[in-house]
């Protein structure tokens, strides 16, 4: 069948596989390439509630597994995005791989590639870090190959693009012979630039002086954390008055103080406190950032739930001294959903789209 170019078109069709909330979609918009989604398609009804929340589009509601050969070909699409389950492949899992039933689906697409009358000319891959020395991912590149795709491969934290947010991350972009890549010499490699990142920077013991060096210097390159709040401090008196109310409450307690003299942005943030319970307990393991501070840690979907390794903890009272004051005066907040949304989102791939 033949398939108009999208250069006579001038707008690429795009598939997004695994759409979740459509983070990929939000990316790609932030890329301003000119591109259209076409179908997305995710199993998960909820997420499917919140992408046609976003985009006034619901994905089709299915397991990609069941999807045929002739199921994709009628979308003649140029790009298809993949942003397959990480389960698989975690370093904390059972890293069971292809053997994992996760992988069943990502595994089922790769497959169809060869059967496809009208392949995608681009394709997008995200994992976790753990990903590039999976079988799974010695599957993709065998089948790319075979396919006449030609890769290059990252493992890219935000902080690169200036965001601060530590959130390394596997990247696979792929493009059908004859198109081809700007930069041909990253062709079939797999980049790591600059050296491994490390969630916790201050337990990286073993760097040497250059890798120090570049860690610092992409430091001091992103953006400080205040940049991307959406509720913003208040001021140190009414964060004391704060901690001093949240003391008496027992857990149990409403989640709201009420009308508080007027500070309705006080109001606001208060959902979002720290126990001061909690403080005394998990404190030693808590991550913890400050306004000016400019990285912070992934969080992960037990955020709210649990303190310990979910994400970083903001403190909203900036102390003089930080190691002289304690957590519970710095009266330390959750980030709000936006705010963890919004370092995901600008933290994509919209670099990709726009040098490649
Ligand atoms: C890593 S998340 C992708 C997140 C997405 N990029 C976003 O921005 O929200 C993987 C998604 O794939 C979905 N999923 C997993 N297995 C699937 C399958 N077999 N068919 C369709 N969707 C699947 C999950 O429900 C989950 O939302």
């Amino acid at each position: 069948m033949a398939k108009e170019s999208s250069e006579s078109r001038g707008c690429w069709r795009v598939l997004e596989f695994y759409s979740g909330i459509g983070g990929m979609r939000y990316s790609l918009m932030k890329a301003q390439v000119n591109a259209r989604v076409v179908q997305a398609f995710e199993i998960n009804d909820t997420a499917n509630d919140v992408y046609q929340h976003n985009f006034g589009h619901r994905p089709y509601q299915g397991n990609i597994q069941c999807l045929t050969a002739a199921d994709l070909d009628k979308y003649g699409a140029d790009a298809w995005l993949l942003s397959p389950p990480c389960q698989p492949y975690t370093r904390q899992g059972l890293q069971k791989d292809t053997g994992d039933a996760r992988a069943f689906s990502f595994l089922q697409i790769l497959e169809l590639m060869p059967f496809l009358l009208r392949p995608p000319s681009m394709l997008f891959v995200e994992n976790v870090v753990g990903f590039e020395t999976s079988d799974t991912h010695a599957k993709l590149i065998e089948i790319l190959e075979k396919t006449n795709f030609i890769t290059q491969e990252f493992i890219l934290t935000p902080l690169q693009f200036g965001i601060p947010y530590s959130r390394p991350r596997y990247f696979c972009l792929a493009k059908r012979k004859p198109s081809s890549f700007v930069n041909e010499c990253l062709n079939s490699q797999l980049i790591q630039s600059p050296p491994p990142l490390f969630e916790h920077f201050d337990t990286a013991a073993d760097e040497d002086d250059s890798s120090k060096e570049d860690r610092q210097n992409l430091l001091q390159s992103c953006q400080p954390i205040e940049n991307f709040l959406e509720l913003k401090n208040p001021s140190s008196d009414i964060a004391v008055e704060s901690v001093a109310l949240r003391t008496d409450l027992s857990n149990d307690a409403p989640r709201t103080l009420g009308k508080n003299n007027g500070h309705d942005e006080y109001e606001s943030l208060d959902q979002y406190f720290v126990h001061p319970s909690l403080i005394e307990r998990w404190g030693s393991a808590m991550d913890v950032v400050y306004p000016d501070s400019k990285r912070c840690c992934c969080f992960t979907k037990s955020y709210y739930r649990y303190v310990k390794g979910t994400g970083s903890l903001l403190a909203t009272v900036q102390p003089v001294k930080r190691d002289k004051t304690s957590l519970k005066e710095q009266c330390l907040r959750y980030f709000t959903p936006r705010e963890v949304g919004g370092f995901s989102l600008f933290s994509r791939m919209s670099n990709f789209f726009e040098s490649t």
